[in-house]
């Protein structure tokens, strides 16, 4: 339940950004970037937590899983995709 909580925590921040706009944070120049730009992110972090399990060691998968999970979260709220639909979904799977 800690994790679910602390990414919608995070979430929320995001979509402050994305409704408020300020200078010098690195999720309003996504959002200002484009859609574009946030699946070019996901994809390369995608790609370094592949590096990362390849033998960079356990903290390196940390630390790119944590980049790759908060891209994923920059382009659920520029679609307007809430949390609760991916927690919804999960455990709709889990339980069959
Ligand atoms: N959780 C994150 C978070 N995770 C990763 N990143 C940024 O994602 C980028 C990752 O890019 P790269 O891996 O390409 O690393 P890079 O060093 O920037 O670029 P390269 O060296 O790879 O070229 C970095 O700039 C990180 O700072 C994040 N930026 C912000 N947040 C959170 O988002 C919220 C809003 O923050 P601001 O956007 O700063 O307002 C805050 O709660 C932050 O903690």
């Amino acid at each position: 339940m800690k994790i679910m909580q602390f990414l919608d925590q995070l979430s929320k921040v995001i979509e402050d950004r994305r409704d408020n706009p300020r200078e010098g944070s690195y999720t309003c120049y996504l959002f200002a970037s484009g859609e574009d730009e946030i699946l070019k992110k996901i994809g390369e972090e995608a790609v370094e937590v592949i590096l990362a399990a390849k033998g960079q060691g356990h903290q390196r998968i940390v630390e790119e899983v944590s980049d790759l999970l908060y891209h994923v979260l920059v382009l659920l709220s520029l679609k307007r995709v809430n949390l609760d639909e991916i927690e919804e979904e999960l455990r709709r799977r889990h339980g069959k």
